[in-house]
């Protein structure tokens, strides 16, 4: 699992740490692996690091502390080493020293020519955009030299992933102690580039988010014994399609089919459509251990979804079947629910704009979870999955924007609803689903159609079991 803190929990467990180590320990720790993550760049780049031009953004706070020790450090290997502040006024002094006495030096503008840029502008105590003197060297990065970033990419929040105005975009994020959750969750996380965690020894509580990775997904997804048969390993219902839309249903059981389910039954009008492309599929009401509905039902369907949701069954509820749902309603239920929005279906359901879902996609899922005492699955270039309660939110690491296709999210609630049916937590098959989705989707690569990610979900179900 890879577990990601606020910067409030940061902060307090430094406190701790620091308090029991001499003064600027952690800072020589940050800086050593900096540097060591910039000495690797460049030899990759060109072979070795002395005589490389690197140029260190400093910003006014610890941020730049971190990059100016770092530059000492690669000044001592031989690179010529230039620092840039934000403010000459302000600059951590030691740092300045520390370069100064290693052979670096500060400059009042940024050379045009270098081999690696570090940005140790702004790292945790970034408070909003970037004011006009950091958004101008930000903007003077030449183009084409690749950026290290310290602890974030300045610009971005790191408690939401939040960018408000000009931010870095890194090829490396080099972070302190623990990842932060603007790093893995976007915008923020594409302006990351490849993460790089550096332990200085804090001890950490429970994390505010989290990323499954494969052994999580292998120790959750549920493998049938000797002893199951198909009604054991579950039956999932699917409540799907119109007479305008019957490949929303087609797409839906194609992925419930691959999610482990033993058996799919479908109920709706395009039942001709769904057993012409998989016959293997159950038609008409039946027991299940859970439904999905929603992909394609169209408009004016409220009460088939009410039905489902008065059943003491797990319920998935999808696109059309998330129009005006009742809080109360869902917030009495005991059976696992998962709502499975996009940010415009998200919005409709909290009352706000589509764009500021997108602009705070961690704080909407929460509330989301809280407001409908469900489990929520948001879509997007990050899908987010929290539950009520609290539990940390889940990030899913294995997006791709090709996802982004027509049935690609009926592909994904078919899964996501086969993995209920199979016993999963509502969170628990949301996060799921949406790592194998991202995996089918990754393996199938370039433009796809919603149905090859169904029909690569088999291969990443094996690749994160059996990696
Ligand atoms: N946590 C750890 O364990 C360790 C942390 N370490 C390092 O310390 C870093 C945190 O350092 P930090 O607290 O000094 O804050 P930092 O990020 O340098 O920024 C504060 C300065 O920026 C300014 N400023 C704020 N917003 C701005 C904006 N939008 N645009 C422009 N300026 C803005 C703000 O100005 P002010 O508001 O005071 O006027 C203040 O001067 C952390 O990220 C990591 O790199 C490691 O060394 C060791 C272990
Ligand atoms: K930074």
């Amino acid at each position: 699992m890879r577990t990601a803190y606020s910067v409030e929990t940061v902060r307090a467990a430094e406190r701790e740490l620091m308090a029991r180590l001499p003064e600027g320990a952690l800072m020589q720790r940050a800086a050593a692996g900096l540097a060591a993550v910039c000495a690797g760049l460049l030899r990759r780049r060109r072979g070795r690091v002395y005589g490389a031009r690197v140029v260190l953004l400093v910003g006014p706070g610890d941020n730049g502390g971190d990059a100016l020790y770092a530059g000492a450090r690669l000044a001592r290997r031989g690179a010529a080493v230039t620092a840039v502040p934000m403010d000459p006024e302000r600059m951590h002094a030691g740092g300045l020293a520390a370069l100064r006495a290693a052979g670096g030096r500060a400059a009042g503008t940024l050379p045009q020519r270098a081999d690696l840029v570090v940005d140790g502008l702004l790292g945790i105590g970034g408070r909003g955009g970037l004011r006009p003197a950091a958004a101008a060297l930000v903007e003077r990065i030449p183009p084409g030299v690749p950026v290290v970033a310290v602890d974030l990419p300045s610009g971005v929040d790191a408690d939401t992933g939040e960018v408000a105005g000009p931010a870095v975009t890194a090829e490396v994020t080099v972070t302190f102690g623990a990842y932060k959750p603007g790093l893995l969750i976007d915008p923020g996380a594409s302006r990351a580039g490849a993460l790089h965690l550096v332990d200085i020894g804090l001890e950490l509580p429970e994390p505010e988010v989290e990323a499954l990775q494969h052994a999580d997904v292998a120790g959750l997804l549920p493998e049938p014994t000797a002893s199951s048969d198909k009604y054991r390993r579950g039956v999932v219902g699917i409540v799907a399609g119109s007479a305008q839309y019957p490949g929303a249903a087609v797409l839906a059981v194609a992925g419930a089919l691959r999610g482990g389910a033993g058996a799919v039954r479908y109920v709706g009008p395009a039942a001709d459509s769904v057993l012409a492309r998989h016959p293997e599929t159950l038609i008409g009401p039946g027991r299940v251990q859970a439904w999905v509905i929603g992909p394609g039902l169209g408009e004016g369907r409220a009460g088939e979804v009410a039905d489902l949701l008065a059943q003491d069954t797990a319920v998935l509820v999808d696109a059309d079947g998330l129009r005006g749902l009742d809080p109360a309603v869902l917030r009495a239920r005991t059976a696992p629910t998962l709502l499975t929005p996009h940010a415009g279906e998200a919005a409709a359901l909290l009352g706000v704009s589509r764009e500021s879902v997108e602009a705070g996609r961690l704080a909407a899922v929460r509330r989301l979870a809280e407001r409908y005492g469900a489990a929520v699955l948001l879509k997007g270039s990050t899908t987010l999955v929290a539950s009520a309660g609290g539990r940390p939110v889940r990030v899913n690491p294995t997006g791709t924007p090709w996802l982004a296709t027509a049935g690609s999210g009926d592909v994904l609630s078919g899964l996501a609803g086969s993995l209920l049916a199979g016993g999963l937590s509502g969170a628990d098959a949301g996060a799921v689903g949406a790592y194998l989705h991202g995996l089918a989707a990754r393996r199938t690569g370039g433009p796809l159609l919603a149905q090859q990610v169904a029909e690569a979900l088999p291969a990443a179900w094996r690749d994160a079991t059996h990696p």
